[in-house]
């Protein structure tokens, strides 16, 4: 028998479970979406339409939920002759300016029409944003433009005052920009420049974290699908939505583990997934997740979080910055390295909340105790030991550490 075989067991078909997968229904967003059908009715009585920003952390359901909308919008669209509707999509992850978003922009129109895309540099940025005026006139009626992370783009905001008024300013005749914004952070509003406020004109519809109910019941469509009858245990699902509820309230995070949870099944030729597996899943996931975090470390780094993983488990958090660093001291004499001053233990201790590892408290005790930061980790502290021990040089702290784990 070869490594690799077909498995007939455990997946009937893992689609339902990959993250470009278009679910039939859009669960548990019921009011989220009544107000998005609001924004966008005004498109269908040919009335002025506002803006729409979609706020939300990753995996709450933005992205889905804007296809499923634009996708109801446009066959429903296609029964008036008298309405006209295109829709233009751009993710501006990579982006980190309006000009780029323009270029990106017009090189979709551009794309979708079979022509040549234009240079990503060298141009002005006015020339830029008249050649996405052209571009977006020669088509006709409502263009609806989704910018999807459009946070990416910071304080470089200009084409969200251009783009709203482009009709007005005369830049275009012929067409209705609508713009469709996704953001992760709720703060980019705010940030952005007055004018920009000003003309935006936007209807906000928030999309909170999930919870364990509501994440069962994204999870239970797919995993009928994905699964063998009888393959998942009955606990596997509200495990991997209890997971992910208390970690993020991600659907994405939720269905990524269920899926773990399977291919681990599938591995081990076990009959059924188990809450073992989701559990083997959940480690393996956090371990991935701080690997990428620590692999950003130094060995200093590494040394304060040893520190603070001591108090995690003596159950002494959170911890002040003089207190940790005498920990940090003590580590470093135990295998002889070098220690920094507590000034640089503080920069190490803001990269690591940087990365999201940690948690940091400002505290504020007036004239009597001054301003001061309290620290905490702020992800398990079981994760954050499997990690060390993998580093040579923590191993035997590590496993001290996790002998003297107070109950928490
Ligand atoms: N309410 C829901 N019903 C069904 N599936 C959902 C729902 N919410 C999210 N999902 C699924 O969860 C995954 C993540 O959702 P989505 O990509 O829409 O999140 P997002 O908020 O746009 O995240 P990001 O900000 O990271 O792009 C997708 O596979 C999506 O199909």
């Amino acid at each position: 028998m070869g490594m690799f075989r077909r498995d007939h067991l455990v997946f009937a078909n893992a689609k339902p479970l990959d993250d470009s997968y278009e679910p039939e229904d859009i669960r548990k967003r019921d009011q989220e979406l009544a107000k998005y059908q609001r924004a966008l009715q005004p498109i269908i009585d040919n009335r002025p339409t506002s803006n729409i920003f979609l706020y939300g952390k990753t995996g709450t359901g933005k992205t889905v939920a804007t296809k499923f909308m634009l996708s109801h919008l446009e066959n429903d669209a296609a029964d008036y002759d008298d309405v006209d509707l295109a829709t233009i999509w751009v993710s501006c992850e990579n982006l980190s300016s309006s000009y780029q978003v323009a270029i990106a922009l017009v090189n979709e129109i551009r794309r979708k029409q079979d022509k040549d895309r234009i240079s990503t540099t060298g141009y002005s940025q006015q020339r830029v944003f008249d050649i996405l005026y052209e571009e977006l006139d020669a088509l006709n009626g409502t263009i609806i433009i989704v910018l999807d992370e459009i946070d990416n783009i910071g304080q470089s905001d200009d084409i969200l005052y251009g783009l709203p008024r482009a009709r007005s300013n005369g830049y275009v005749e012929n067409i209705r920009p609508v713009i469709v914004g996704i953001s992760n952070d709720f703060q980019f509003r705010d940030n952005l420049s007055p004018k920009v406020k000003d003309t935006l004109a936007e209807k906000e519809i928030l999309f909170p974290p999930y919870d364990a109910n509501q994440l069962i019941s994204i999870l239970e469509p797919r995993a009928d699908k994905a699964f063998h009858d009888g393959i998942l245990e009955s606990d596997v699902v509200p495990l991997c939505a209890a997971f992910a509820a208390q970690d993020s309230g991600s659907a994405r995070q939720a269905i990524r583990l269920l899926r773990e949870a399977g291919e681990l099944a599938q591995s081990n030729d076990d009959e059924t997934v188990s809450e073992w597996h989701v559990r083997e899943a959940q480690d393996e996931l956090e371990k991935n997740q701080l690997y990428e975090g620590m692999q950003e470390l130094t060995i200093q780094g590494h040394a304060v979080l040893c520190a603070l993983a001591f108090h995690q488990a003596m159950n002494e958090v959170p911890v002040r910055s003089r207190t940790l660093y005498e920990r940090y001291m003590n580590i470093c004499n135990q295998f002889d390295a070098d220690s920094v001053s507590e000034r640089r233990v503080r920069d190490h201790l803001s990269d690591l909340s940087m990365l999201g590892l940690i948690t940091v408290y400002e505290r504020n005790e007036g004239l009597s105790a001054g301003r001061y930061h309290e620290y905490e980790l702020d992800v398990p502290l079981r994760a954050v030991l499997n990690v060390l021990r993998s580093t040579n040089r923590f191993e035997g702290i590590a496993d001290t550490i996790k002998d003297n784990v107070k109950e928490q």
